[in-house]
């Protein structure tokens, strides 16, 4: 049997070993440093088999992925190319930044024409193997960022496992495109949600109902700043020149709406939100990204056993088509959250109807 070695098995590594062992005949072999991530993953049936050596992870593996923090992918790519990998091994990893990583490869004698960047375009503010799920990049976009000197079918061979195994849209792009870019839709964002946080953080440290008085609206524009603070102060260094440039620009867009809050310019202040309206609806709608499709909706249910069978039931008995459920995040206050998915917007209407009916709390992004 063919093999894969995930190294790391994390989120985003223990949702690729879950989908390579249940849409593919690859034997799934996991390396992590922690040795009870490993046990985890075992337990739960998402890798075949744990390591702690490097060694003997990537023994014999037909395909490598590295699914570590940004800042620990240069290291475990220096100590690859040490070691005597099977001819014809692949090596990709999923990043949240592509340049710098894509280019320490490319500077490594033994790796280059075999490393090819990855990063999938799905994920969530949860980490752990406990949050791993087989279904978080359907739908999503999944880039590879080749060098020009990758051999095609090598490319070929790694989008076509990805698709069948993760059922994502693979494209391709130019790593420091791919920089910039992601640098404006995910990580300027997350910059903002967390100090967003942590100011409100502040203010409530002499004044408790700041943090009472969150809710719906806050609470929702930086769920990200619960992420992982080491993934992300990865992130941040590793794509520091687009994040640079990123945040004078988003200095600037505070700038103007200070000043027109200063001066009372009513009108600035309507074009402000009306330019921002306007581009939010216009986003391209179906796909899942870092941004929620549009047919979808997010249920609150009680922390109990049964409840996603309930609600799968109750749309079933009404003839609605789910094409995806999945369980987003379960917060302090026990409840969970449930992500529903449609494939059509009737489908998604006549669903947050029926739940609102029964008594749920629905939360469809376009209509809340
Ligand atoms: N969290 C997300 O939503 C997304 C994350 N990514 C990228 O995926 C990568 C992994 O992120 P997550 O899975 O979220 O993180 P995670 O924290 O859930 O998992 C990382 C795993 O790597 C292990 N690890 C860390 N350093 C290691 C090393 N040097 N050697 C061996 N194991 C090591 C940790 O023990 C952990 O099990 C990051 O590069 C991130 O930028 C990409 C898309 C989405
Ligand atoms: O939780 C979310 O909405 C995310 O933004 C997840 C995410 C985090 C990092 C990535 O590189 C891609 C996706």
């Amino acid at each position: 049997m063919k093999k894969a070695a995930v190294l790391g098995i994390g989120l985003i590594g223990g949702s690729l070993a879950l989908c390579l062992k249940e849409r593919t005949r690859l034997e799934v072999h996991g390396f992590d440093a922690s040795k009870e991530s490993l046990t985890l993953a075992k337990a739960a049936g998402v890798i075949h088999e744990g390591h702690m050596r490097l060694e003997s992870a990537v023994e014999d593996a037909d395909v490598i992925f590295l699914a570590v923090p940004v800042g620990s992918t240069p290291r475990l790519l220096n100590r690859l190319a040490t070691l005597p990998l099977k001819r014809g091994c692949i090596i990709t990893d999923v990043g949240s930044t592509k340049g710098e990583i894509v280019r320490y490869a490319e500077g490594l004698d033994n790796l280059r024409g075999i490393f090819i960047g990855g990063h999938p375009m799905a994920g969530s503010h949860r980490s752990g193997v406990q949050a791993a799920q087989s279904l978080l990049f359907e739908n999503a976009y999944y880039v590879l960022t080749p060098l020009p000197e990758t051999p095609l079918p090598e490319v070929q061979r790694l989008s076509r496992l990805l698709e069948r195994a993760t059922r994502a849209r693979l494209v391709i792009m130019n790593p420091e495109h791919h920089d910039r870019v992601v640098g404006a839709i995910s990580h300027l964002p997350h910059i903002v949600a967390a100090s967003l946080v942590n100011q409100v953080a502040d203010y409530n440290a002499s004044n408790e109902w700041f943090h009472r008085l969150a809710a719906g609206g806050f609470r929702d524009l930086t769920r990200v700043a619960a992420s992982h603070p080491v993934m992300w102060r990865d992130i941040l260094l590793s794509n520091r020149e687009s994040v640079l440039a990123l945040l004078e620009d988003w200095t600037r867009e505070m700038e103007g709406i200070r000043r027109a809050v200063k001066d009372g310019d009513a009108q600035a202040i309507e074009a402000f939100f009306h330019k921002a309206k306007e581009s939010r609806e216009a986003l391209p709608e179906g796909r899942k990204g870092v941004l929620p499709p549009v047919y979808e909706c997010t249920v609150d249910v009680p922390d109990t056993p049964g409840e996603i069978a309930r609600v799968a039931h109750l749309l079933g008995e009404k003839g609605i088509n789910l094409r995806n459920i999945g369980v987003m995040e379960n917060r302090e206050d026990r409840a969970g959250v449930l992500r529903l998915v449609f494939d059509k917007e009737e489908e998604l209407k006549k669903a947050v109807f029926c739940l609102k009916e029964t008594g749920y709390r629905v939360f469809d992004p376009d209509v809340d």
